[in-house]
C-alpha cells in the first residue's frame, strides 16, 4: 500500500479543502493511504499586515512548495484564485477539481442587500476587486479593510465593526456557514476573482507517480474555464493586488468569458465580454485583456500600482 502526503495550511478552510481532496483521492484509488501534513506559512503568520507589502499571496504557497522539494510532502491543495498566474518553476497543477459556487456573498445581520444599506454604511473587505465593485454599486459606502480567515471575518461583523462584509460563497459553504449568505453577488452585474471557487492540487513537475494519481480528480470543464480566466488575468499582469474580475462559462464547445477591471478609488469599472471555442481559451483570455485595455483598463491598473 502506498502513501500520499498532502501539505496543507492550518486554517479551517485550508484543512477542509485538504480533507476533501484526501477523501476524493481515497475514493478514486482504493488502497491508497492519504495523510495530511499541516504547516504554518508566512502568509498565515502575517495575515494582519498588507499581503501586498510583504510579497503577495505566493507566500501561502512557498512553505508548501519547500516541503514538496524537501520530500516531506507529495502535493499541496490550494484555492486556485490564490495561486499566482505564473506557477513556480518545477511545479505543476495536475488536478483542478470541479468548481463550487463561484459567486461572492453579501453577509450582514441587519441588511438583506447592498441596495438596502443605509447611506455611508461600513462594508468590510480587503479585496480591491470587491472594493471597486462595491463603490460602483454604491459610491457612498465606506469600504473598510477586513482580514483574517472566514470565521475571524464573521466575528468582526458580529462584533459590530461593519454593517456588512463580502466574501466568497464557496468558503462559507465549505465551512457549513451557507446560512450566513444574505445575497449572492453574481454575474453579469458582479464578477468573482479569476478561478474563485476552484480547488487545485499542486505537485512537483518531475513526480510522475503523484501527477497520475492527482489527474484522476481533474475536472476538464472547470479547467477550460479557469484557464481562460487566468489567461486574461495574466495578460493584464494580474495579481491579487489589482481589481480584476473574470468569469468563464462553458456553452457546448465554446467558452463565454466576461471580465472587468475596476478602480477602488472611485468605483469606475471597465467591462468586456467575448466567446471563442474552448480550444482557443488562452487566446480568448489574451484578447479580452486587450479589449479591456483598449477600453481604458490600463489607466485603472496603473493607478492600482500593477505596472
Ligand atoms: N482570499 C482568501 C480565499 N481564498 C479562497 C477563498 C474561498 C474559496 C474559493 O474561492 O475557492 C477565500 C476566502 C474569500 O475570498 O472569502
Amino acid at each position: 500500500m502506498s502513501l500520499l502526503r498532502i501539505a496543507t495550511r492550518k486554517s479551517p478552510l485550508a484543512l477542509w479543502q485538504s480533507e476533501h481532496v484526501a477523501a476524493r483521492l481515497r475514493a478514486a484509488h482504493p488502497g491508497l493511504e492519504v495523510a495530511l501534513v499541516p504547516m504554518s506559512t508566512r502568509g498565515d503568520e502575517v495575515l494582519d499586515r498588507s499581503l501586498a507589502a510583504i510579497g503577495g499571496k505566493g507566500l501561502f504557497l512557498k512553505e508548501l512548495e519547500l516541503a514538496m522539494q524537501r520530500g516531506e510532502a507529495d502535493c499541496a491543495v490550494h484555492s486556485l484564485k490564490d495561486v499566482p498566474m505564473a506557477l513556480e518553476p518545477g511545479f505543476a497543477l495536475p488536478a483542478i477539481l470541479e468548481r463550487a459556487d463561484h459567486a461572492d456573498a453579501f453577509v450582514s445581520n441587519a441588511h438583506a442587500a447592498p441596495a438596502e444599506l443605509p447611506q455611508g454604511a461600513r462594508v468590510g473587505t480587503s479585496s480591491l476587486r470587491r472594493h471597486a465593485q462595491l463603490r460602483a454599486l454604491r459610491p457612498d459606502l465606506r469600504v473598510l479593510d477586513l482580514r483574517g480567515n472566514v470565521n475571524t471575518r464573521l466575528g468582526k461583523l458580529d462584533a459590530g465593526d461593519y454593517d456588512a462584509i463580502v466574501l466568497a460563497c464557496a468558503g462559507l459553504q465549505r465551512l457549513g456557514l451557507a446560512a450566513r449568505i444574505r445575497l449572492r453577488l453574481d454575474a453579469p452585474a458582479w464578477l468573482p476573482a479569476p478561478a474563485q471557487g476552484a480547488i487545485a492540487v499542486e505537485c512537483r513537475d518531475d513526480d510522475a507517480g503523484t501527477r497520475s494519481l492527482l489527474a484522476a480528480l481533474d475536472h476538464r470543464p472547470t479547467r477550460l474555464c479557469v484557464e481562460a480566466e487566468r489567461a486574461m488575468n495574466r495578460a493584464l499582469h494580474g495579481s491579487c493586488h489589482v481589481p480584476v474580475a473574470a468569469l468563464a462559462r462553458l456553452r457546448g464547445d465554446a467558452i463565454a468569458l466576461e471580465g472587468l477591471v475596476g478602480s477602488a478609488a472611485d468605483g469606475e469599472l471597465v467591462r468586456a465580454a467575448a466567446s471563442a471555442p474552448a480550444a482557443e481559451r488562452e487566446r480568448l483570455g489574451a484578447e479580452l485583456a486587450a479589449a479591456l485595455l483598449e477600453a481604458g483598463a490600463g489607466r485603472l491598473l496603473a493607478a492600482a500600482g500593477a505596472t
